[in-house]
């Protein structure tokens, strides 16, 4: 059942509250999963039918020996039981071997379809969350991402291997042994598997108990890695403040209490492993006991009795694995309601069924009433916004911190849908097209300079794989990175630290324009993507962007004028309302806010000019 995007959080509950008719769903899912591999799953079967047979095979071949080496005892000189011990010799080692072989089979391609199901639900999971909307993970932490992808997709990937095989290994060895024993003595038979139904439960209460256990320790542990992902992603912080006792102080707290369910789970395992081979070790003295009596009295022989012996020390170790079972399928039905739940959701953006590619004409973008309210909000943060944007036109987008400057920018590409009004680009409703033609005509260059781990050049190159080394390294001029690259060793080949460490905030600023000057938009955002860049440079970096600016539609957001008072049209934003728009000399002439910000940023020498192309300082006042 698919639901509405809804936070992991709630899938971590939905899968808690689960009723047991779901657990069952999902338990049927993921052995629809294994049976895409038909072939894998016929012979892991059938190998796992033929091995718990020929095991059997075994108690019975060595009670047999038993009876023909006491025969020989008392007639050493008997050629047929010499010939017949040798037979069963050979036929025991003909069956150890055999059951080896099979079990060889029953491991392989059961832990081959275990990991072709991961496989296919990691691809899907990865895929899901590549789609999910910024509303989704606005309200997700990574790491809770992570656990679900590795922790319990691991869960459900050993089920075939854990829980199906098993069942098959188990019900043979139980069903089959058992009637054997019974149909060769009641009593002796009742009394060798007495130990089997207190086994089976403790070892089922145990691995329940273990299971909880182990859910809570994984709680504690994505607590223990979160305070390591923070600690190291805000490594500079903790240095420069010298707060390294306090991050200890934390970690060393969630790593005790991580510390104390290890040891709660320990002394579950062994009390309950002593209980249960306490209690095997007597039904097998009980048996000793009864079967050398009746051994005695005639009615059974020592062979019989041995077979019976070896049936239980072969029985012991499936039925202590009873409890592995149960686990296996309440893993199971709890990870993978989990995966399940978030591969089920519907996508909160996406295109819809009759969408048709972005046709950019005039290339016209129009801002109409439009209104936008985060899911996590309960204010809106954009109300009833209206402007239109042309081709070869430059808008500058202002107002102090919080004004929806960046919210604007990304509705444009639809990383959020509006929640009224609407987005038009040439008349199209932008939800009406499909998300790829989209995207590939509206490009944001990010506030958050993101590189991957991977060379400068892949770095440029990330949204055009096929691009010349020629374009890349126009692109890297345009964006006035190719004297820096220049003087590295390896130049574009140079692999950056993990998010781009190894280089300034503004070289990573420049990359990123680098990057977006690769393709070709029709609308070309800058969400304060010169902020760390100096006035110099990101005079120069316009200049590049203005050449190309006709063809397309304009948008700068930043804090400071000098970035945007070139533009044909700035709009101030005060809580999401255009205040006031128009040129920078319009503006300056209302005398508003905009001309009060003016005052503020500008050296006095600069006012006098108010030229609206100074460039001589890096104004960082903010409004
Ligand atoms: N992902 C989000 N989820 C919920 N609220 C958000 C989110 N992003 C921004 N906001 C809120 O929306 C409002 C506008 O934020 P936005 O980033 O658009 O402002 P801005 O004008 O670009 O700010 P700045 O100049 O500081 O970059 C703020 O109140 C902010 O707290």
């Amino acid at each position: 059942m698919a639901m509405a995007e809804t936070p992991p959080d709630e899938i971590m509950r939905a899968a808690d509250t689960a009723g047991w008719k779901a657990g069952m769903r999902t338990i049927w899912r993921v052995t629809a999963l294994s049976l895409r591999s038909p072939w894998m799953v016929a012979i892991a079967l059938i190998s796992t039918l033929i091995a718990a047979v020929l095991q059997l095979l075994i108690p019975v071949l060595l009670g047999r020996a038993v009876d023909q080496t006491q025969r020989l005892i008392t007639d050493p000189a008997g050629q047929d039981a010499t010939a017949a011990l040798w037979t069963t010799a050979l036929l025991v080692l003909a069956v150890s071997v055999g059951r080896g072989v099979f079990t060889t089979f029953q491991n392989y391609y059961s832990e081959s379809v275990g990991h072709r199901v991961g496989y296919a639900l990691r691809l899907a999971y990865y895929e899901k969350i590549q789609r999910l909307s910024f509303g989704f993970h606005d309200r997700v932490h990574s790491g809770d991402l992570i656990t679900l992808g590795m922790l319990d997709l691991e869960g459900v990937r050993m089920f075939f291997s854990t829980g199906l095989v098993r069942i098959v290994l188990l019900s043979i060895l139980i069903g089959i042994g058992g009637y054997m024993l019974l149909t060769t003595d009641v009593i002796l038979g009742l009394l060798a598997l007495s130990f089997v139904p207190f086994v089976a439960w403790r070892s089922s209460v145990s691995q329940l108990k273990l299971r909880g256990t182990w859910l809570e320790l994984q709680n504690r542990l994505s607590v223990l890695s979160r305070v390591m992902e923070e600690n190291l992603a805000g490594i500079r912080v903790v240095r420069a403040f010298a707060a390294r006792p306090h991050e200890m102080g934390k970690f060393d707290a969630a790593s005790t209490r991580a510390l104390d369910l290890a040891h709660e789970r320990v002394d579950i395992r062994v009390r309950n492993t002593s209980a249960m081979t306490l209690s095997f070790f007597a039904a097998m003295g009980l048996v000793l006991w009864v079967g050398s009596g009746k051994v005695v009295a005639g009615e059974i022989t020592v062979g019989t009795l041995t077979a019976f012996l070896t049936f239980m020390t072969i029985l012991q170790m499936p039925v202590r694995q009873l409890g592995m079972l149960v686990n296996s399928f309440a893993r199971t039905a709890t990870c993978g309601e989990r995966i399940f739940a978030l591969l089920d959701l519907d996508l909160a953006i996406t295109d819809k069924p009759d969408a048709a590619p972005l046709a950019v004409t005039d290339g016209v973008l129009r801002f109409e009433d439009v209104s936008f309210t985060y899911p996590t909000s309960r204010t809106s943060t954009i109300g009833g916004l209206s402007f239109t944007a042309r081709m070869g036109e430059t808008i500058g987008l202002i107002g102090p911190p919080g004004s929806g400057k960046s919210t604007i920018a990304h509705l444009i590409p639809r990383f959020y849908d509006v929640t009224a009004g609407r987005i038009t680009i040439d008349g199209q409703d932008i939800r009406d097209v499909t998300l790829a033609s989209l995207r590939h005509a509206v490009v944001v260059v990010q506030q958050d300079a993101f590189l991957f781990t991977t060379s400068l050049e892949n770095n440029i190159a990330y949204g055009d794989p096929w691009a010349q080394p020629q374009q890349i390294a126009d692109a890297s001029a345009s964006a006035q990175l190719a004297q820096f690259i220049a003087t590295l060793p390896a130049g574009y080949e140079t692999v950056v630290g993990e998010r781009g460490t190894s280089l300034s905030g503004g070289q990573r600023q420049r990359m990123t324009i680098a990057r977006t000057l690769m393709l070709r938009p029709s609308v070309l955002i800058f969400d304060d993507s010169t902020a760390a860049v100096d006035a110099g440079t990101e005079q120069r970096i316009r200049a590049t962007i203005q050449a190309r600016a006709a063809e397309r539609v304009t948008i700068i957001v930043a804090h400071r004028l000098n970035s945007l008072m070139h533009a044909d049209r700035i709009l101030f934003l005060e809580e999401g309302r255009i205040i006031e728009q128009g040129s920078h000399e319009e503006l300056l002439a209302q005398n508003g806010r905009y001309a009060a910000l003016h005052r503020l940023q500008m050296r006095p020498d600069e006012i006098k000019t108010a030229s609206g192309t100074t460039d001589k300082t890096s104004g960082e006042g903010q409004p």
